[in-house]
């Protein structure tokens, strides 16, 4: 049996977030953290829209990571509603990760964000060089120098999430500033996130594909239901609605006689098999919800909540 008493003494808990502006990596990274994939990672900008929590356990520390939405200047309700989102979360964390990519020089952006930052000054900041698998070893050197003149940090650290150089670094610099607790969840939990929205999300992922630039933020996913088929233990049926906010763009998720519609749900339904390790029904409608980006109540039935 372990020894409970003694490995409680110096174990730490707590939670950490990362911040930067979109497409810098931080989904990437709290799945290479966590070692699994619990956020959607694509190659376009602004697509985790949820707090969604990974787990790191090890056996001297639980580090729970609140991964946050890029924090951007609003342009819509939504957008107004995601920076509070962020605000408040970063004051609530532990320690915050602040990702710059190594391979893109330092810009107004991350300026902006570093601004933020300053401002929330109870929680200490680490500042996490993403991405250094795309740049050669100078680079690297010139941003880290460049960082550290952006900002006072805790801490500067390069990484790759790609190649998993530095990650075990990243985890004991964040761990080093969590407080001494027990752990706060049980063993092996990789994510608090209610599987709906994990679902919600993988369906959102395909849409998406290969019509962002058409429909950049335009769809938003809720899963109405996720039940066993009665009789069976090895299918759940899911029924799911995806709003877009026009006309024309119904059109283009359904495709040409239905065919990309369908395309989209199978897609879907085999990341959500791999997800939840069972075989899945999906049951997947399309609905108009002119401006739901704009509009405060269709936002909280579509789970943005204030
Ligand atoms: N080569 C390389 N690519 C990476 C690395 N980390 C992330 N990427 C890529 O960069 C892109 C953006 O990564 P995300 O993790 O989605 O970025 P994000 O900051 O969470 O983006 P938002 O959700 O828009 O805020 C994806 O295409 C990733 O595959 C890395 O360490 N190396």
């Amino acid at each position: 049996m372990d020894d409970v008493s003694s490995s409680a003494a110096d174990f730490r808990a707590g939670f950490a977030c990362f911040v930067g502006r979109p497409n810098v990596g931080k989904s990437t990274l709290m799945n290479a953290l966590v070692g699994t994939k619990v956020a959607i990672t694509s190659s376009k900008p602004q697509t985790t829209r949820r707090v969604i929590r990974g787990i790191v356990h090890r056996p001297d520390a639980q580090l729970i990571i609140v991964d946050t939405p890029g924090l951007h200047r609003p342009r819509t309700l939504l957008g107004e509603r995601l920076d509070s989102l962020v605000l408040s979360t970063l004051t609530e964390v532990d320690v915050i990760g602040f990702c710059l990519p190594a391979n893109e020089p330092i810009g107004k952006g991350d300026r902006f964000i570093a601004e933020k930052l300053a401002a929330v000054k109870r929680t200490p900041v680490v500042a996490v060089v993403t991405k250094c698998d795309l740049a050669a070893r100078e680079q690297i050197a010139e941003q880290l120098l460049a960082v550290s003149r952006l900002a006072e940090f805790a801490e500067i650290v390069p990484v790759s999430a790609q190649s998993g150089d530095q990650l075990d670094v990243v985890s004991d610099l964040l761990i080093r500033r969590l407080p001494e607790s027990p752990p706060l969840y049980e063993g092996g939990q990789l994510t608090d996130e209610p599987e709906q929205v994990l679902v919600g999300e993988l369906i959102r992922e395909a849409a998406l594909e290969g019509v962002r630039d058409e429909l950049p933020h335009s769809i938003a996913v809720v899963v109405d239901e996720m039940l066993p088929r009665e009789g069976r233990d090895d299918l759940l049926d899911i029924y799911a609605h995806m709003f877009v906010e026009r006309p024309s763009q119904k059109a283009i998720v359904i495709g040409h006689k239905g065919t990309r519609l369908k395309d989209v749900g199978s897609r879907a339904r085999k990341q959500i098999e791999a997800l939840l390790g069972t075989r899945v029904y999906l049951d997947l409608r399309i609905s108009v919800a002119k401006d739901w980006q704009r509009d405060p109540k269709q936002l909280r039935r579509l789970g943005f909540y204030d």
